[in-house]
């Protein structure tokens, strides 16, 4: 039996990616507002635009704090975030969903997001991975790895310098492999499981820009910030 053990850098290592991680806070209100009320497909379409726009703006104040990420080569730190932002806000957006709230409110949550312009053909795989996500349990050290490791992908598109992304991926991949050991013995594939999750939430990538496109309403408008990052307009 493999004794595991985390050692004093990667003890510092887990303390910088959970405390950046955990400023990343804003869209959770999201929730909250979407249980509020019934919207229509418009208010719902500029919701999601407005929730986006300021998760990838936290999703670089995130990224910023990954320890090495500024010393990459700039188009390859440009061309990790574009790479990784579609994933990284369904992430996002599945830990939102999987968030435990009062009795009933989790279904009401699934109910308006089902009815909120998105067309039918996309809701099947983006709740299947959203309940893939969240039978998982992932406490908020994992979540937070993960997204790190999500975004220091090394075969994105345009990435030049792919070593270089290698050296900076393989301690947060060792260091989740060694937590999920540890937080969840009884379960030894567990490790395995969340980086399929990965597989699966690149899938979503691939259905992204046309569940924008086809989402119930004319006209989608989109801010710059988001023209950049999602291939749209
Ligand atoms: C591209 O198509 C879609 C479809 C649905 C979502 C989605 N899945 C959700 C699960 C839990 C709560 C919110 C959720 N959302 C939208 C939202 O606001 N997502 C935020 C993005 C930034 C990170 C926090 C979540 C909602 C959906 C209902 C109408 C208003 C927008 C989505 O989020 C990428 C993208």
């Amino acid at each position: 039996k493999e004794k595991v053990e985390i050692t004093k850098e990667q003890q510092a290592l887990m303390k910088v990616i959970a405390d950046a991680y955990n400023r990343h806070q804003i869209p959770q209100d999201v929730a909250k507002k979407l249980l509020q009320d019934q919207y229509s497909a418009e208010e719902n379409f500029l919701l999601l635009t407005e929730m986006a726009t300021s998760q990838v703006q936290v999703l670089v104040e995130f990224t910023k704090n990954i320890p090495g990420f500024l010393s990459l080569n700039h188009e390859d730190q440009i061309a990790l975030l574009k790479g990784s932002a579609v994933e990284a806000m369904f992430l996002r957006s599945a830990q939102v969903f999987s968030k435990k709230m009062p009795n009933g409110h989790n279904e009401v949550l699934e109910d308006r997001i089902r009815r909120s312009g998105i067309s039918e053909e996309f809701m099947t795989p983006m709740f299947n991975f959203y309940k893939s996500i969240g039978v998982l349990h992932m406490v908020q050290e994992e979540q937070a790895l993960l997204t790190a490791i999500t975004i220091l992908t090394p075969d994105r598109p345009y990435v030049k310098d792919q070593q270089a992304v290698e050296r900076l991926q393989e301690p947060m991949l060792d260091l989740l492999r060694k937590l999920c050991v540890l937080q969840h013995p009884q379960k030894p594939q567990y490790f395995a499981c969340l980086l399929g999750r990965l597989t699966e939430l690149r899938t979503l990538n691939y259905y992204h820009a046309e569940m924008l496109t086809s989402w119930r309403m004319n006209d989608h408008k989109f801010t710059p910030l988001l023209c950049e990052i999602w291939d749209v307009e």
